[in-house]
C-alpha cells in the first residue's frame, strides 16, 4: 500500500502506517516532483485544510481507494468527484471540537478584554489603562450558528460564564439544545438578540455568505463576531465595512476566503483579532486527530471497514463486521444475475429480509449494484462506494424494501429483481455457516447452490435424461463438478416460470470460465436445454 501524507501530521498517525509492514508512507517533504505525480500510483492520501483535492487531482489518483481528512471540514475535497471515482472520503468528528471551542471562548474573552491590544501597548512600552477598561461576558447573549459537536462545547463553556445562549441549527433536536442551556430560535432572532455571535457551521450552499451586509444590518449595534468554523461564511468586505462604521463592535477570525492570508480588509482595524487557522490546532487534538484518522486508513484499506466516511454511511467495526459476509454475497448475487436481463435494464429492486433489512445496508446495496455492473472483462468502475451513484447516473433507478421479521424465521434474505424494457430477471440468496453465500431462487425457481468459483446455470425442460446428459457432457470436456444443485418449477409459482421448467446451477473446477466454453458450447446444443450461463465470480 502506498499512503501519501500530504500536508504535515502527528508522529503517532505516522506511527500507526509504519507499522504495517511493507507499505510505503509518503511524507510532505518527501513529495518532490508534484503531489499529481506521487498519487499516480497511491492508494491513500491524507490532508488537512490547505490540500485541494479537487476533480483534476483526483484523476491523477486511478489507484486511490481512500481519502483521510485530518479535521472535520471537507470543503478542500471534491466528494462529489471522489465518489464517482469510487474513493471514500473520511474525516475525524469530534477530535478537535475541544479545542476549537476553547479557542472560541478565548477569542471572545479576548474581544470583550482587549487582551491582544493590552499586550501588545505593554510590549511597546507603554501603560495604557484608561483605554483599556472592558465588558464581561456575564449576563450577554451568546448567538450560536450550528449546535454540532463544536458548538455544543461552546456553549457548555458559555454556560459556565453566565452567558445567555441562543442558537440556531435546523437539524438539531429540541431537547439537545434544552441540555445544554441553549434556547432555540430562528436565524433572524440569532442577529437581533446576540451580543456574540459565533459561528460553527460546515460551508455549504447554504451557508456560505450567511454574515453579509443584509444579515448584518439588523444585528444589534456593537455584536461582536467570532469565526473559528470557515471562512467563506462571511462576506469580508460587508463586515469590514461594518466595523469601521461601528455597528460592529469587533470580530475574532480564524478562518478566511483565501489561505495562508495575504491581503485582508480585516488589516489595521483595531477590533479584530486574527489568527492562522489555528482552532483544531492543539497538541491533543492533532494527536487524536492523527492516530483516529491513520487507524480508519488503515482499517478501509485492509478490511474495508468503512468509519466517519461523509460520501458513505459509516459503521462500526461490530457492525462491519456483521454485515461483511452480505456484503459479498450481494456482490456476488449481483454478478450471478449481471447480463440476466433480457434488454436495457431501467430498474434494480433490491429487498432485505430478517435480519440484515434492520442494519444499515447501503454497503450492501452498492456492492449488488456493483456486482450488476460487473463484466466478465471487468471493464466496469462500480465499486462498493460509487456503485448508487453510477446507477444514477445511467438514469437506471434503485428501489429497496426492507421487512424485518419473517414467517417462518428464513434467516437473512436479500433478493435482487433486474427488471428491463423486454422483461425480469430475478435472484436470492443467503449467508451459510457465517461466510458462505448461497443462491436460493433463480428466476422464480427454488434452489440451494453456492455462489462462489465458477458457475454453470442451466434452464431446461423437466423430463428425463437432462440431468445426466449435463453430467456427460462435461465428463467428456474434462470440466469437473464440484457442486450439482437442481431446483424445478412448482405449479404454484408465479405465470412467469412455466410449469415444467427446470434450474440446474453447476459449480465446476476450471482454472478460469474461459477453459469450460467447450463444454457450454455442447451443453447449448442439447434439444431440452433453454438456456445455458457461464458465470465466473470474482471478488469485489
Ligand atoms: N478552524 C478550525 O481549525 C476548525 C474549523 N472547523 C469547522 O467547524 C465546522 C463545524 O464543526 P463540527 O461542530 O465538528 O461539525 P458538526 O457537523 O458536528 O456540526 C455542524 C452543525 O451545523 C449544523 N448545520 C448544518 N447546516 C446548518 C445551517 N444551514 N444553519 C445552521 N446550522 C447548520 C448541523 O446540523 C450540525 O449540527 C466544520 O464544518 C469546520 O468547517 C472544525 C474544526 C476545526
Ligand atoms: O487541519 C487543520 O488545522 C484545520 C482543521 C479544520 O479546519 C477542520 O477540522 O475542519
Amino acid at each position: 500500500m502506498k499512503i501519501v501524507l500530504a500536508e504535515k501530521v502527528s508522529p503517532a498517525t505516522l506511527a500507526v502506517f509504519q507499522q504495517e509492514p511493507g507499505w510505503q508512507i509518503v511524507t510532505p517533504d518527501q513529495i518532490k516532483n508534484g503531489l499529481a505525480a506521487e498519487l499516480s500510483d497511491a492508494d491513500a492520501l491524507v490532508v488537512r485544510s490547505a490540500v485541494q483535492a479537487d476533480a483534476k487531482l483526483l484523476e491523477s489518483a486511478p489507484k486511490l481507494r481512500v481519502i483521510g481528512r485530518a479535521g472535520v471540514g471537507v470543503d478542500n475535497i471534491d466528494t462529489d468527484a471522489a465518489t464517482h471515482r469510487g474513493i471514500v472520503v473520511m474525516n475525524t468528528p469530534g477530535a478537535n471540537a475541544v479545542a476549537v471551542a476553547e479557542l472560541t471562548l478565548g477569542l471572545m474573552i479576548s474581544l470583550a478584554r482587549a487582551i491582544p491590544r493590552a499586550n501588545s501597548t505593554m510590549h511597546a512600552g507603554k501603560w495604557d489603562k484608561k483605554s483599556l477598561q472592558g465588558q464581561e461576558l456575564r449576563g450577554k447573549t451568546l448567538g450560536i450558528v450550528g449546535l454540532g459537536r463544536i458548538g455544543l462545547e461552546v456553549a457548555r463553556r458559555a454556560a459556565s460564564f453566565g452567558m445567555n445562549i441562543i442558537g440556531y441549527d435546523p437539524f438539531v433536536a429540541p431537547v439537545i439544545a434544552r441540555e445544554n442551556n441553549v434556547t432555540l430560535v430562528p436565524i433572524d432572532d440569532i442577529f437581533k438578540a446576540s451580543d456574540y455571535l459565533t459561528l460553527h457551521v460546515g460551508l455549504t450552499t447554504q451557508t456560505e455568505g450567511l454574515i453579509n451586509s443584509t444579515s448584518i444590518k439588523i444585528m444589534k449595534k456593537g455584536i461582536r463576531i467570532i469565526n473559528c468554523a470557515r471562512g467563506e461564511l462571511i462576506v469580508e468586505q460587508a463586515l469590514a465595512d461594518a466595523i469601521k462604521s461601528g455597528h460592529v463592535g469587533g470580530a475574532a477570525l480564524d478562518v478566511f476566503h483565501q489561505e495562508p492570508l495575504k491581503e485582508s480588509p480585516f488589516y489595521n482595524l483595531d477590533n479584530v483579532i486574527l489568527s492562522p487557522h489555528i482552532a483544531g490546532a492543539t497538541d491533543e487534538a492533532q494527536e487524536a486527530i492523527g492516530i483516529q484518522l491513520a487507524m480508519q486508513v488503515r482499517d478501509y484499506l485492509k478490511l474495508g471497514v468503512v468509519q466517519n466516511a461523509v460520501n458513505l454511511p459509516s459503521l462500526s467495526h461490530e457492525e462491519y463486521k456483521e454485515i461483511a459476509p452480505y456484503i459479498e454475497m450481494a456482490d456476488r448475487l449481483g454478478q450471478f444475475l449481471a447480463h440476466a436481463t433480457p434488454g436495457n435494464l431501467e430498474n434494480i429492486q433490491i429487498s432485505y429480509t430478517g435480519r440484515i433489512a434492520a442494519g444499515k445496508t447501503d454497503l450492501i446495496r452498492n456492492a449488488a449494484i456493483a456486482g450488476i455492473f460487473s463484466s466478465a472483462d471487468g471493464g466496469s468502475t462500480a465499486n462498493r462506494i460509487n456503485a448508487a451513484a453510477i446507477a444514477a447516473e445511467r438514469g437506471i433507478r434503485i428501489q429497496e424494501d426492507k421487512k424485518e421479521f419473517t414467517p417462518g424465521g428464513a434467516g437473512s434474505v436479500l433478493k435482487i429483481v433486474l427488471h428491463s424494457s423486454d422483461g425480469d430477471a430475478s435472484a436470492s440468496a443467503t449467508v451459510l455457516h457465517g461466510n458462505s453465500p448461497r443462491l436460493l431462487s433463480y428466476d422464480g425457481i427454488d434452489i440451494e447452490a453456492p455462489l462462489h468459483g465458477t458457475l454453470v446455470a442451466i434452464r431446461n425442460h423437466d423430463v428425463p435424461g437432462v440431468v445426466g446428459r449435463i453430467g456427460t457432457i462435461l465428463g467428456e470436456q474434462s470440466v469437473n463438478i464440484a457442486n450439482f444443485a437442481l431446483g424445478r418449477a412448482h405449479s404454484n409459482h408465479s405465470q412467469r416460470v412455466p410449469h415444467g421448467q427446470a434450474l440446474a446451477v453447476v459449480q465446476i473446477d476450471v482454472p478460469k470460465a474461459s477453459s469450460a466454453t467447450a463444454a457450454v458450447d455442447a451443453l447449448r446444443r442439447v434439444e431440452a436445454i433453454a438456456s445455458v450461463r457461464l458465470i465466473e465470480l470474482g471478488k469485489l
